[in-house]
């Protein structure tokens, strides 16, 4: 018998990123895992990097630009079939660029009441809830 082997489990930072009242979502493309599901863009964390580090370069990889971080929301671990991953997610507002895709199929500004009509990441959905609960209507579950 080999040996036992241990589940892969990848630690990622992802942007929630604001605009007017909007919340940009990136949708993955055909060639990627989770092909054509929508996430927030992000990546893995290097060994020695910290979140905000792997963030802002992950972001400038991907869409080019540089962000301000305004809130950190909890994070959260999910385990897919063939691996886990734990999500840190960021609530952050483009601090300098244009946004170009360099990875991703599309991108769409949405109100955050409209995000849960994407399909999307199955990690991202308790993320989603969470922004909505206590960062959009914080008031509203009193
Ligand atoms: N960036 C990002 N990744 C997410 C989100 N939700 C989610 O499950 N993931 C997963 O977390 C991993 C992020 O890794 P990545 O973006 O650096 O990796 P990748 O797709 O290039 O590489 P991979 O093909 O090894 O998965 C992916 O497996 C992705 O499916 C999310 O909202 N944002």
């Amino acid at each position: 018998m080999g040996p036992i082997q241990e589940r892969k489990h990848v630690h990622v930072t992802c942007a929630i990123i604001e605009k007017d009242d909007l919340v940009l979502a990136a949708q993955r493309s055909a060639s990627m895992s989770l092909p054509l599901k929508w996430e927030f863009p992000g990546g893995k964390i290097d060994p020695d990097e910290s979140c905000e580090e792997c963030l802002q370069r992950e972001i400038m990889e991907e869409l080019g630009i540089t962000v301000t971080i305004s809130s950190a929301l909890p994070s959260h671990t999910h385990c897919y079939t063939s691996f886990t991953v734990t999500l840190y997610p960021f609530i952050c507002t483009i601090d300098k660029g244009e946004i170009v895709l360099h990875e991703h199929a599309a991108i769409t500004w949405l109100a955050p009441e409209k995000l849960c009509e994407l399909d999307w990441a199955e990690a991202d959905l308790p993320v989603i809830e969470t922004y909505l609960k206590d960062f959009v209507n914080p008031l509203s579950s009193r």
